[in-house]
């Protein structure tokens, strides 16, 4: 193999298959484990005729992600099944067309009124408490809160991002939730004629018409999102929209770039309804998967520690009080919820790896990298390497004191990535986080219930996520 002649270790790949065989029956992250024990920090593998470069190393991390990231700034595809305009998205370019997409991207995430969003994440918070107080009403050995969990934050986020007017919470067959589903499900690792398509992408066209679900609801959610774009161009247009009150989306319409004519002259240009699509289509289908888990995670996290439970709370109140809606000044406050998420997602972290393409023949610190070669950060291994977490297994939310991350090299935990192409929606996505979170435990203590499994079971779906749910038993506050 390619890796032997360069000295790179790991594990000696079959025909055809390569080294895929290793992860029949076992869950896959332990394999990545198992690996780094016998070869070291940095090995490699092959999916299919794929290699693959396996870096789990925080200094090689930063080389790859930083450093040299115009060599890897490349991702490998995250959904194989691709339908118009979604080629035009964040999740699926490179080159200069992802670069100046993604400039305008984050300018509107930067732009974007953060009471205003906060505003729209306590209106969602409020809806979710109703469907919980009916749930912890009806079910006193508690529930399994993932769906109404996965509904709140598709909803909370699509309010806030995009004047979204559907209601998610109270009909679970709307388009937006179901297309959040079908896209998920279509990307999952549980999913064969995904994973075949991954590893053997010439086949992919072969596959494409078994990905029926996900075709047929891409087109319903691509017309909805077209018309509420078309609703806020006119709102924009005719009555103009207060400066507070810009949305994710209306930042989108109103940025602009700079894009070479086919005259070799820059022209100055706005994106187009199709890429604003395309974008929208990239937070969902990027984003809401690994949020839901994120906060499902939390919530099991919270239930089986209660002490630390009560420190998070201690703090909401100390923070917010009693005032209904915090702001966000007030949210970003809450540091002892900030080191309890962190804490989660280090144990369960919903984005396991990251991944690149390499694009350049190069050597980094003695390390061979070839064009067309996968490189998967999978820094997950770390976050359980007793030498980077003394007594891994343990919750302690106290590892992520200012001065506990100081201790350790900065890419030693990288839950949303790093570089020019970390997660855009990661602030949202906290906010959204501790805005449930802040009316849930000011009403509720989130306790096991004899359903409750701890440790968690997970499933790769493409993120991290619960296998089986997350069952807890809400009880009132006296
Ligand atoms: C709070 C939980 C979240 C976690 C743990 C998370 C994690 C990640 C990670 C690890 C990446 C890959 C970064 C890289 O390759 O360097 C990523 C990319 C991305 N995330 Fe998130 N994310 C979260 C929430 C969100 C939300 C709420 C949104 C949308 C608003 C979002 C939108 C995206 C997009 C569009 C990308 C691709 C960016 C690109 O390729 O340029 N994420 N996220």
């Amino acid at each position: 193999s390619v890796f032997n002649e360069l000295n790179v270790p790991g594990p000696t790949p079959k025909w055809v298959f390569g080294n895929i065989g290793e992860f029949k029956d076992k869950f896959p992250l332990e394999v990545f484990k198992e690996w780094r024990k016998t070869y070291g920090n940095i090995f490699g593998f092959f999916e299919g005729f794929k290699p693959s470069i396996v870096i789990t190393d925080p200094e090689m991390a930063k080389q790859v992600l930083v450093k040299h990231f115009d060599k890897f700034h490349v991702r490998p595809i995250y959904n194989p099944f691709v339908y118009y305009p979604d080629d035009l998205s964040l999740l699926n370019t490179y080159g200069e067309t992802w670069r100046r997409q993604r400039s305008v991207v984050a300018s509107a995430f930067k732009s974007a009124n953060t009471a205003h969003i906060v505003k729209c994440l306590n209106r969602a918070a409020d809806k979710l408490m109703l469907k919980l107080d009916e749930s912890a009403r009806l079910n006193h050995n508690g529930f399994d809160i993932t769906s109404l969990v996965d509904r709140f934050s598709l909803e909370a986020f699509a309010s806030a991002a995009f004047n979204y007017k559907g209601n998610i919470l109270d009909d679970p067959n709307a388009t937006l939730f179901r297309y959040m589903r079908a896209f998920n499900h279509s990307s999952s690792a549980d999913n064969p004629i995904a994973g075949l398509a991954r590893v053997f992408e010439s086949l992919t066209p072969l596959l494409k018409p078994f990905d029926k679900e996900h075709a047929m609801l891409h087109v319903q959610h691509v017309n909805e999102i077209r018309k509420c774009i078309k609703e806020e161009r006119e709102r924009l247009a005719n009555e103009g929209v207060d400066s507070a009150e810009r949305n994710l989306l209306h930042h989108l319409m109103l940025g602009t770039f700079l894009e070479k004519a086919e005259d070799g002259k820059w022209h100055r240009r706005g994106l187009s309804d199709e890429e604003i699509v395309a974008h929208i289509n990239s937070l969902i289908g990027g984003g809401l998967g690994t949020l839901n888990a994120s906060i499902e995670f939390v919530i099991h996290m919270l239930a089986v520690n209660p002490e630390a439970q009560q420190r998070v709370y201690q703090n909401i109140m100390d923070v917010c009080g009693n005032e209904e809606n915090p702001s966000d000044k007030q949210l970003k406050e809450l540091e002892e919820l900030d080191k309890f998420i962190l804490e989660t997602l280090r144990l369960l972290p919903c984005a396991p790896g990251l991944a690149r393409t390499c694009t350049e023949d190069c050597e980094i610190n003695g390390v061979p990298f070839r064009k067309g070669w996968v490189v998967r950060i999978m820094l997950c291994t770390v976050y359980n390497d007793e030498s980077f977490f003394p007594k891994p297994e343990v919750f302690d939310s106290d590892r992520f004191t200012t001065e506990e991350k100081e201790k350790r090299h900065p890419y030693t935990f990288l839950p949303y990535g790093q570089g020019p192409r970390m997660c855009p929606g990661y602030h949202i996505g906290v906010f959204q986080t501790k805005a449930a979170l802040v009316k849930i435990l000011r009403k509720y203590v989130i306790e096991s219930s004899p359903q409750t499994v701890d440790p968690l079971p997970v499933a790769l779906r493409p993120m991290l996520s619960p296998k089986d749910g997350v069952c807890v038993k809400l009880t009132k506050r006296t």
